[in-house]
C-alpha cells in the first residue's frame, strides 16, 4: 500500500460544537459564547487527520447548499484537496453540546441524493484512481450500500469502510478494513460485546463477511485489531478527554497512516490509538497537534485479549 488515500463522505456535515457551563435544563435557555464550526463527516475527518499526518488524502463525496460551501472553504483553508459532486439538496449541520455533566450529539439525516449523483461520484473516484479508498459515515437519503460496493469494485484500490453495523453486513465486495465501534459490532453480528474478549469474538465473526482487517474502536477500552492471523488489543492511551467526537475516525486514520508508512498491522494499530488520544483532547473535529505522535505510539501496549 502506498500513501495515496481518497476519502468518500456521502453525508458530510458542518460540525457545530457548543460548550455550556451549566447542565442543560428543560424550559431554560442555555447561553454560551463558546461555539465552533468544523468541516466534518467521517471521511472528511479522515482526510483532515491524514493530511496533518503527512499522508496525501483528498476528499470527495456530495456537497450542497450553504453548509456545503462552508465545508469547501474550510477544507481549502486547511490544505485538504476536495473534489465533491454538487447536489441540489442541502448538506447537513450536526450539533454537539458539551456540558459539565454530559456530551450530547445530534445528527441530522442529511440531504436526498439521486442516482445520477451516485454515478458521478463513482466516476470521480475512478478518475482519481487512488491506492486506497475510505468510504465513511452514514448514507444520505436515497443512497444504499450498493453505492459503496460500486465504489469498491470500480478499480484496483483497497477499500476501507466505516458505517453502521447493519450496513456492514449488507456489503458484497471485498474490503481491506472496517472500523466498527462496540455497538456496531453487536449490531452487525448479534453477539454480546460486554467484555473485550466478547468484542474480539464479534470482530472475528464480522471479519468473515469480507474484511481483511477489523479495527474496532472500544472507547475507554481502547481498540482491537482482528485479522486472519492475529487478534490484538490496545488499551486507550492517556488523554485529557474534551469530547469523543472523531475518535473512531482518528483511530482509522492512524491505522491507515501506519500502513502507509510501512508499519506492521500491530504497530499501525498502536499508531491509531496514539492518534485517537490526540483527537479526543481537542473539541469537535478540529485537527490537534500531531507532533511526536509516531513516538507516542511506542508507549501504547498491545496484548492478546
Ligand atoms: O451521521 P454519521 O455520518 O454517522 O456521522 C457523522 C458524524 O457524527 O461523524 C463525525 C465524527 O465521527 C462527525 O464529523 C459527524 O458529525
Amino acid at each position: 500500500m502506498t500513501d495515496d488515500v481518497l476519502t468518500v463522505t456521502m453525508n458530510p456535515a458542518v460540525d457545530h460544537t457548543l460548550r455550556i457551563d451549566e447542565p442543560l435544563t428543560s424550559g431554560a435557555v442555555a447561553r454560551t459564547d463558546d461555539a465552533q464550526f468544523d468541516a466534518g463527516g467521517k471521511g472528511i475527518n479522515v482526510s483532515k487527520y491524514l493530511t496533518a499526518l503527512d499522508v496525501s488524502a483528498p476528499a470527495t463525496g456530495f456537497l450542497g447548499g450553504p453548509f456545503g460551501r462552508m465545508i469547501r472553504t474550510q477544507l481549502d483553508d486547511d490544505g485538504v484537496p476536495g473534489e465533491f459532486v454538487e447536489i441540489p439538496d442541502r448538506t447537513r449541520l450536526n450539533t454537539t453540546v458539551l456540558s459539565p455533566d454530559a456530551e450530547y450529539k445530534i445528527n441530522h439525516d442529511g440531504p436526498t441524493v439521486g442516482d445520477d449523483a451516485v454515478s458521478n461520484l463513482v466516476e470521480r473516484v475512478a478518475a482519481n484512481d487512488p491506492d486506497t479508498v475510505v468510504v465513511a459515515g452514514s448514507l444520505p437519503v436515497g443512497v444504499t450500500t450498493d453505492a459503496v460496493d460500486r465504489i469498491a469494485r470500480a478499480g484496483e484500490w483497497d477499500t476501507a469502510v466505516d458505517m453502521s453495523g447493519s450496513f456492514l453486513t449488507d456489503l458484497d465486495a471485498e474490503y481491506l478494513v472496517c472500523k466498527p465501534n462496540r455497538e456496531e459490532l453487536h449490531e452487525a453480528t448479534g453477539l454480546p460485546v460486554d467484555t473485550v474478549s466478547e468484542c474480539a469474538a464479534a470482530a472475528d465473526e464480522l471479519r468473515t463477511c469480507g474484511f481483511r482487517y477489523v479495527v474496532a474502536s472500544l472507547g475507554p477500552d481502547g481498540a482491537l485489531l482482528v485479522s486472519e492471523s492475529e487478534t490484538t488489543h490496545a488499551p486507550a492511551a492517556d488523554a485529557d478527554v474534551v469530547d469523543t467526537v472523531g475518535a473512531g475516525d482518528a483511530l482509522l486514520s492512524g491505522f491507515l497512516a501506519g500502513l502507509a508508512r510501512g508499519e506492521s498491522e500491530t504497530v499501525a494499530l498502536r499508531t491509531g490509538v496514539a492518534v485517537a488520544a490526540r483527537v479526543v483532547a481537542v473539541s469537535g473535529t478540529r485537527v490537534p497537534d500531531f507532533d511526536g505522535v509516531f513516538d507516542a505510539r511506542d508507549a501504547v501496549d498491545v496484548s492478546s485479549p
